[in-house]
């Protein structure tokens, strides 16, 4: 017998209602979309494809922020629309953490940082004395390579994209989540730190059996550290499984296209991940090293 999954979706869809009086029309965001993570194993879950297929939306209904026009969401067996109330959304929210794309909206500009991760502690964690929260702070901070002491009484601004992304991190994990959202965690932060962000997240599998729901068009990253993938065109999934077979053997045409912007042929006729080489320094001066002008646009 098959366990509970950890997240199911079962043909979910997003319609938005688009256009002026006249000529509105029904718009798919996210159409008829499946599939699932299992409970036992922890797994980085990699959602890829262009601008304007749908991850956002996909993000947003996993995060139950976004209601499906059709289809159910499980969480561990309980159907997300059922969630009602203080005390079940705060019991979802201990489960499931966002990250978003841009730390420093994330963050409000006039408040220290180190203010948030001790809110978080006092609102999840049960503890109630402020030493505590500051040792509960201290320790998921240590997880993504910071300390208290590198980040206390610190503004936004005074820390890096890097550094603040990764404070975005252990806000999330003060909670003990089994399952963070990251939507374009790394798309503002320095390319060079990207890699190390995206590192972050395969710790935290293996140590923390957190799963990730990495939601990207960066290929090189996903590729390197994705699991499982599903691809999505126009809201819907074109291509799925796992991470290496999809990439290496795509057998939908979008799916291949995306191949033949990450990868370049080698001598021997495999590809080549765009690695160590003059391609990956050309790669990180550009910030989206994976188009040039004749490849799709994979953004
Ligand atoms: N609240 C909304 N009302 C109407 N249309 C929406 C709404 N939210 C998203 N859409 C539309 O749904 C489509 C999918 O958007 P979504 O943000 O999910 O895509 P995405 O893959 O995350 O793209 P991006 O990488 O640009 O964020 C887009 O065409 C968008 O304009």
């Amino acid at each position: 017998m098959m366990n509970t999954p950890l997240l199911h979706l079962d043909s979910v869809s997003k319609l938005y209602k688009r256009g002026g009086l006249l000529g509105r029309e029904e718009f798919r965001a996210v159409d008829n979309v499946s599939f699932h993570l299992d409970d036992k194993e922890p797994q980085v879950f990699t959602i890829i494809g262009e601008s304007g297929s749908g991850k956002t939306t996909l993000a947003r209904m996993i995060l139950n922020m976004v209601r499906p026009t059709a289809g159910t969401i499980f969480f561990k067996g309980q159907d997300l629309a059922s969630i009602h109330g203080g005390g079940a959304r705060r019991r979802f929210m201990k489960e499931v953490q966002p990250i978003f794309q841009n730390p420093f909206e994330a963050f409000n500009p006039l408040k220290r940082v180190d203010r948030y991760l001790f809110m978080t502690a006092k609102n999840f964690t049960g503890a109630s004395s402020s030493a505590q929260h500051e040792a509960a702070a201290d320790a998921a901070l240590n997880k993504v390579g910071l300390s208290l002491g590198e980040v206390r009484g610190r503004f936004p601004h005074e820390l890096s994209g890097g550094q603040l992304q990764r404070v975005a991190i252990a806000r999330a994990l003060i909670p003990g989540p089994s399952m963070i959202v990251a939507d374009e965690p790394v798309s503002m932060v320095d390319a060079s730190l990207r890699m190390s962000i995206v590192n972050l997240f395969r710790t935290l599998r293996d140590d923390l059996k957190v799963s990730i729901i990495y939601i990207t068009h960066d290929l090189a990253t996903a590729y390197y550290v994705s699991d499982r993938i599903i691809i999505m065109r126009k809201g819907e999934v074109v291509e799925s499984g796992p991470a290496r077979t999809v990439l290496e053997n795509p057998q939908h045409s979008y799916s291949q296209l995306l191949k033949s912007a990450v990868l370049s042929p080698d001598p021997h006729g495999h590809g080549v991940l765009i690695g160590d080489s003059a391609a990956s320094q050309q790669a990180r001066a550009s910030p989206h090293p994976h188009v040039s002008s004749s490849e799709p646009q994979v953004r």
